[in-house]
This record gives C-alpha cells, structure tokens and sequence, in this order.
C-alpha cells in the first residue's frame, strides 16, 4: 500500500491525465483513506467502508485512465467491466460474483509476478543444474559438472544441444466446468487438472532444445517450483480484499430512466445483484472466500438519458462521492497530445524513430489536429479524446507505411500536412463517419 498523500497522488496523475481535477482529487483522497484505514485497530478499520465513486461524464474522458493509473500507483489488483454485460440476452443470471473472481486471478498474477523476482536467483541455479545434468548424465562425478558449469557460464554451451523434461503447458489442462443450475459458477472447486497434477505429478513432455532456449524456459519453471502456491493464493486474496479497486463502467445504462429493449434482464435486477458486492459479501473462489468490504468500486456513466437519482436508493448510497468530469476542449486536446509522460506524439516520434525517421510536429500541425477532432467530435460523434487516436492513424498512415524506406529523412507534420493527408474527410461528416 502507498503512503502518497492526496497531493502527491494527484500530481502523479497529472504526469498522464490532462484537466479533471475533480475526479483526480477525489480517487486521490479514496486512496489515502484506504492507507488510513489500515493504520486503525482492528474492529475500528473493519467499520470504516470505501467511499466509493459515482463519475460522471461523456465518453472518452479520462474517467477509466484516471482509475486504471490510480490502480498502478497503488500498485492495486484492477478491473474493468461494464454493468450492461450483465442485462446481455444469453447472460441471463450472469453472476456477478464473477467480477470477484476475475479480481482474484489478476491479483493472482501480480502477486506471482513479484514472488517470482524474488525467487530469480535461486531458480537460475537450479536451471543451471538441471542443464548440466542434462549434459553429463547424473551419474557424472563434481569435477565434471563443475568444468561444465564454467563452460555455460562463459557461453560456450550455447548452441549445444540438450534433452530436457519439460513441463507439459499446452493443451493437457483440463477445462474447468460449469456447475450445473449454476450458470457462469465456474467455481473450480472440482478443479481436475489441479487435483489429477498433484495425485501422479505433473505431465512432462521430453524436448530437445539448444542450451540458450532452453534457460529461460526452465528459470520459469523453476520459479513456479519455489513459489508456494497456497500462500501465493493466500497473499492474492489479501490483496483483492484491502486493496482491489473495481470500475464498473456504464452504470447509467442499467438505471431503469434508459430505454429498454426486449429481452434484456430487468436493469433493476441487475443493480440488486450488484448491490452486495458493494455493501459487502463473501464471495466463493476456488481459491478460498473473499470478502468485498472493503474493495473500492468505481462507478462511471455518461448519465445523459438518467440520473443518478434513478439508481437504486440503496446503490446510491452505496455510491457517496460524486464527480464530474467535464468535455474534453480543443485546448485540452491539443495539450493531451503533447504533454503526459507517454502522448500520442511522443509515441509516433519514438516509433518512427526505430526506423531511422525523425517525425517533428510543429505548433501549427498539433494546433490543426486538436481543430479537427473537436470538429469531427461536434460533427460526428463526439468520442472524446479516443478521436484523437483515430486520426493520427489516419494522418500518419503514409509515414507508417513508407517508414522502413525512408531512413534518414525528417517529416515534418505541420497543418498542411495535416489538412493534405486528412483531404476533405472532416468536412464530409458521411465520409468521416466511416474512417475517422
Ligand atoms: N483527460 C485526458 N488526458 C489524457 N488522455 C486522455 C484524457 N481523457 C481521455 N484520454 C485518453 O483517451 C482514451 C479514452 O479514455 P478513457 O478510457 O479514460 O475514457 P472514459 O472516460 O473512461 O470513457 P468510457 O466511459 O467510454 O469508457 C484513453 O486512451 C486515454 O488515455
């Protein structure tokens, strides 16, 4: 857990996220209360709940960067999902715990990917043994492997061939079923691959390999071999309970004010199946219960045709801190182009740059590109800044496509590159509704 403070947090934000204060401030000030509330005692932290977040605002803003960076920062298991997959027809009783479950194998993943760093060194000497054993026999005496040993430090065993048992990943795990009147339970708790791996060890495949190839492979599967997998669960469940953070997108589509269309699952349904996800439940996973107190949901939707107030009282509630966020600007646009850590510019130069070509955009060329996205938003659809993406495509195309020819040359993107490789698109909208 990370002991930023609010201003720190939101200063970090800004590295990648133009504007949206608002929203900043409050995830910020939701993160330190979590690092509060861990430093309570006990029955005190237990009573304290999130403060979860309602934003609100138009498409393509910030609202999922803001929470996907807050996520990385807090170094905290994440996910995405929209609240409509749950009103799909064919996902009728979906459930929703599934949220959980797929937090818990995110945390999971991040959770092995740090035991594994810290398990390297040992896992390197053991693959190293095992591709000595491989070359001299297990029978060979110390000198002989030792000679060996020194021989693959230097390199010089690289392109020898050896025979290794590998650990059979492809296609030999078992699925994972469905539990009968249970749809989407796929709760693993008859988990037969698990139970079959650990009854007669697990299956080996016997491959030849050159040295170099094979170390990597087996520092991996000797990592897995150290790392303990119950406590890996065990640690993974931790984690999703103090720290998951959940944003559950498109909140507004499942408020009762939003057009129905038929089939669907009752939208009220689905705001009481998530409701105690929210307020706080044991989940099952087949890796032991988790309880979802204290993971921090992040709700967001454009609320154009409902209103907060059409929620569910209950979920509103549950929903206490509400944010704004506003319509991206020309300016804006402009500034998110040039200014976080990794912009679209500075992604294109770099890219280009593999190729031996320097891209420079001038002041005039990043002022026409911000024109014509507010343009195309105003007259298309308005998609916030992911049309920015669509049309540095599209006015870069030429470049990508001719790069590796054109080693050494500079290009340089000002507004008549701009309007010449955008034509007319953004003045005819039935054009640019396809392309851009
Ligand atoms: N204020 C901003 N500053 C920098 N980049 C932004 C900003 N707003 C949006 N973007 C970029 O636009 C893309 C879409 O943004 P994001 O996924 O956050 O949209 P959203 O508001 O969550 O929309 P939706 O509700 O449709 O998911 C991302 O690539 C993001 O980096």
């Amino acid at each position: 857990m990370t002991a930023f403070s609010p201003r720190e947090i939101v200063s970090e934000l800004d590295r990648f996220i133009i504007g949206q204060g608002d929203a900043k401030r409050a995830v910020a000030i939701a993160l330190r209360n979590r690092w509060r509330r861990q430093q309570l005692d006990g029955d005190m932290a237990d009573e304290v709940l999130p403060k979860n977040i309602l934003m609100i605002g138009p498409t393509g803003v910030g609202k999922t960067e803001i929470s996907r960076r807050l996520a990385k920062l807090a170094q905290a298991p994440f996910l995405k999902v929209e609240a409509t997959k749950f009103t799909e027809v064919g996902y009728v009783g979906r459930d929703v715990e599934q949220i959980i479950r797929d937090l818990v194998e995110t945390a999971r993943a991040m959770v092995r990917e740090r035991e594994r760093r810290n398990v390297r060194a040992q896992a390197e000497l053991n693959a190293e043994e095992r591709v000595v054993t491989a070359l001299v026999g297990d029978q060979a005496g110390e000198t002989t492997r030792k000679k060996y040993r020194d021989m693959l430090r230097s390199g010089e065993l690289a392109d020898k061939e050896v025979e290794l048992d590998l650990s059979d990943t492809g296609g030999a795990s078992l699925p994972t079923m469905d539990i009968p009147g249970m749809p989407g339970a796929q709760m693993g708790m008859v988990n037969l691959g698990d139970m079959l791996g650990k009854a007669f060890g697990k299956p080996t495949v016997r491959k030849r390999l050159r040295v170099a190839d094979a170390y990597e492979t087996l520092i991996a599967e000797e990592s897995d071999n150290l790392l303990d997998d119950d406590q890996v669960n065990r640690e993974a469940i931790t984690l999703v309970e103090q720290s998951g953070i959940v944003f559950l997108d498109e909140l507004d589509k499942i408020c009762a004010g939003e057009q129905t269309r038929g089939g669907d699952v009752s939208r009220e349904g689905v705001q009481r199946d998530l409701l105690p996800l929210i307020e706080g439940t044991s989940v099952s996973t087949k890796y032991g219960a988790v309880k979802t107190d204290h993971v921090l949901f992040i709700a967001s939707g454009a609320f154009h045709l409902s209103r907060p107030s059409d929620l569910l009282p209950e979920l509103q509630g549950r929903l206490p801190i509400r944010v704004e966020l506003s319509a991206l600007t020309q300016d804006d646009f402009r500034r998110i182009l040039l200014e976080p850590e990794y912009s679209l510019v500075k992604q294109y130069v770099a890219l280009m740059a593999t190729e031996g070509v320097t891209l420079v955009f001038t002041d005039d060329g990043v002022d026409e590109l911000a024109r014509m996205a507010t343009d195309i938003n105003a007259t298309v659809e308005n998609i916030g800044a992911r049309r920015l993406h669509t049309i540095m495509e599209r006015v870069l195309d030429e470049v990508s496509f001719t790069a590796t020819d054109r080693t050494g040359e500079t290009v340089t993107v000002d507004a008549a590159y701009v309007r010449e490789h955008l034509g007319n698109l953004s003045e005819d909208t039935d054009l640019s509704r396809y392309i851009l």
